[in-house]
């Protein structure tokens, strides 16, 4: 692959970018994105082609997407045992939604890129001091201090490097062994055993064992079941580290991101006349984008036809993010009028974005309830309708921490600040993640 030249991709220059850091030194800025444009992809254009013909199955209702991880990645989280555990959640969910739900799964973490947030708010008040917002390691610092959050465009190297890392190591256990669905056991080895979901999820792996050693006794030992496909996402945010990250596949000679397999754009640049979208038309690699609850049906199909003018299944998954309150109302229509127009899109409920709310300590958190309940309004919603709900996004981790309250082995609103590890928003720990895979393949299979 090459780095790109093309002044057509540069289109994307002239347009309005929303959520972009203000760094204080343009030179710095080019000198790092030069360098980044000569440094080897992350991913390559076959696998991003790859990973679309599994969203198509996804788009045409014969797979399920499970997308999932940390809100934001951290730089001092790029160590084995935090990457371990968020891939162990991921099996672990997969398997209970393979075996469960009887649903083929594709694997997709969002993981070894989501380093850059977008945020509702330029700054942040802290007795009294303001100063600018924390908008990612990619970014800047999430010290509240002056110096910590001046953005710094050498972050974008270590963005890169940590995703590398991440990566490396992701597809090293992947396809090394640690996957192999003979593991099933050996992922619920920590202190999620002991939790309500874990003992559910260990007997379901009895059944996964039962089903292996009755297809080793007929003969059978496929290949499939020793390692997985999974996949890198993360948000395409900050578009001169991803325009730095495209290039031209030498195969086609097409454009590709190569930062990730897929990349998504957010509900806060979802503009149809911003640079984010423009860009986004420009590559081949599948993409998603955050639908949230003022999303018109016009808007939608704008969307469609910038993003999958040729209409291909698996190009593009609307990610709908509407809270629960409002999912039952918002969605149909939505669903109704791009069914009509005929693209076939894969339909992905977050159920995240639209339930955080501010509990009284301060914390940033969301009920595991309210996240159930959008998932609940999404399966509604697709089977009133006789749609295909795709997948869930999630943000979540393989840590035993204290963000969202509820869940099997509750939490409570008091229980908060005992892990409240997030570098921005609450994610569900490894028990809450396990309930939820069960009561999703418990939805899928109704
Ligand atoms: O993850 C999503 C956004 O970046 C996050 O919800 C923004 O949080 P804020 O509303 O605190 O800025
Ligand atoms: C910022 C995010 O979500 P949204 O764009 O839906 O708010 C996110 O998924 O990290």
């Amino acid at each position: 692959m090459n780095a790109d030249s093309s002044n057509s991709f540069d289109s994307w220059r002239d347009l309005p970018a929303a959520q972009q850091p203000e760094y204080p030194d343009a030179a710095e800025l080019r000198a790092v994105t030069e360098e980044l444009a000569g440094y080897p992809p992350l991913v390559f254009a076959g696998e991003c082609d790859q990973l679309g013909d599994r969203i198509a199955d996804v788009a045409q209702g014969r797979a399920f997407l499970l997308q999932g991880g940390d809100c934001a990645e951290a730089f001092d989280q790029v160590g084995a045992d935090q990457i371990r555990a968020k891939l162990k959640t991921l099996l672990q969910m997969s398997a209970v939604l393979t075996y469960a739900a009887a649903v083929p799964v594709v694997k997709v973490g969002r993981i070894a890129g989501q380093y850059s947030k977008p945020r509702s708010k330029p700054t942040e008040t802290r007795d009294g001091v303001t100063l600018p917002s924390y908008r990612g390691d990619s970014v800047n610092g999430p010290e509240f201090t002056e110096e910590a959050r001046v953005p710094d465009p050498r972050r974008l190297l270590r963005m890169y490097h940590s995703s590398v890392a991440t990566l490396n190591l992701v597809r090293g256990f992947t396809t090394g062994g640690y996957a192999d669905l003979h593991q099933v056991h050996s992922w619920n080895q920590d202190f999620v055993r002991s939790s309500a979901a874990g003992q559910r999820y260990e007997a379901l792996a009895r059944e996964i064992d039962n089903a292996l050693n009755f297809m080793r006794a007929c003969g059978a030992q496929p290949a499939e079941f020793e390692s997985v496909e999974f996949y890198a996402s993360h948000e395409a945010l900050l578009l001169d580290y991803e325009a730095a990250l495209t290039r031209t596949d030498s195969r086609s000679g097409r454009l590709y991101d190569v930062s990730g397999h897929m990349v998504w754009i957010g509900e806060r640049t979802r503009q149809l006349d911003g640079a984010h979208i423009e860009f986004a038309s420009r590559i081949r690699n599948p993409i998603g984008v955050k639908l949230g609850p003022t999303t018109t049906p016009e808007e939608a199909l704008a969307l469609i036809d910038r993003l999958d003018p040729e209409r291909i299944p698996g190009r593009l998954t609307f990610i709908t993010r509407m809270g629960a309150d409002r999912i039952r109302d918002r969605l149909p229509t939505l669903v109704e009028k791009v069914t009509a127009s005929g693209a076939t899109v894969a339909w992905v409920c977050d159920p995240m974005h639209g339930n955080t709310f501010e509990a009284a300590s301060g914390h940033k958190t969301r009920r595991f309830d309210d996240v159930l309940d959008e998932v609940k309004g999404f399966f509604e919603v697709h089977k009133e309708l006789g749609t295909h709900p795709g997948g869930i996004h999630v943000e979540l981790t393989g840590d035993d921490v204290t963000e969202c309250v509820g869940g099997g082995d509750e939490i409570f609103v008091d229980d908060l600040h005992q892990r409240y590890e997030t570098a921005c928003d609450p994610r569900l720990n490894r028990s809450q993640s396990l309930d939820l895979a069960f009561l999703v393949a418990e939805m899928y299979r109704s």
